[in-house]
């Protein structure tokens, strides 16, 4: 039985969002987004942020969402690729949370943030270089607040959210 929200963490273009839909449909779930969330409290889009408030301003804003989603109803929340940074987000996460961390090779996640411009942390000359950095940075984060990890890059969208969906089922049987 799930009996806790599901957070998705990992890098950008890990396919959070899209997956995290999915997976709530299938769970019959509600479905949130930390992003959304967050740039629907701030009434202005994460460059926007980025730019005006800086990096901190808009880590700042995440915690503060990601606290009120913690103590929320239970569903499905696809949370931002940095949210692991702050030790605090951290320790919420997995106190409140079930967390499966998407994984994708920085390959596949070029390819897959290659195609807009929304994510200010990747308008660099070398996305590719980028993206490396990040995930070498992050990679331990993601896996210290993981209870699941589930490699997306051999499969859709839709598979990788049924994946998901069998892995939290046996890992939740015995609750
Ligand atoms: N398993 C997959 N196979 C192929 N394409 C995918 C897969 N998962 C996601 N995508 C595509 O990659 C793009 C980025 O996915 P998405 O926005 O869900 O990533 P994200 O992890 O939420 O990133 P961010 O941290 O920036 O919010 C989308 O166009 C999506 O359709
Ligand atoms: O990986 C990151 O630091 C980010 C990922 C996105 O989801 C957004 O939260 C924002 O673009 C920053
Ligand atoms: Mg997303």
């Amino acid at each position: 039985m799930i009996n806790r929200s599901i957070f998705l963490v990992g890098p950008m273009g890990a396919g959070k969002s899209t997956i995290g839909k999915l997976l709530a449909a299938e769970l019959q779930l509600p479905f949130a987004d930390s992003d959304k969330v967050l740039e629907e409290r701030t009434g202005a889009d994460i460059p926007w942020i980025f730019d005006v408030e800086g990096e901190a301003g808009f880590r700042r804003r995440e915690s503060e969402v990601l606290k009120d989603l913690c103590s929320g109803p239970v569903q499905v929340i696809a949370t931002g690729g940095g949210i692991v940074l702050l030790e605090e987000n951290r320790q919420q996460l997995k106190k409140h949370g079930l967390v499966v961390y998407l994984q994708a090779s920085s390959e596949q996640l070029l390819e897959r943030t290659s195609k807009n411009t929304n994510r200010p942390l990747l308008q660099v000359a070398d996305p590719r270089a980028r993206i490396i950095e990040l995930l070498e940075e992050r990679d331990p984060l993601y896996r210290e607040v993981a209870d699941i990890v589930c490699d997306t890059d051999h499969c859709t969208p839709k598979q990788a959210a049924l994946m998901v969906a069998e892995r939290l089922a046996r890992d939740t049987s015995a609750d």
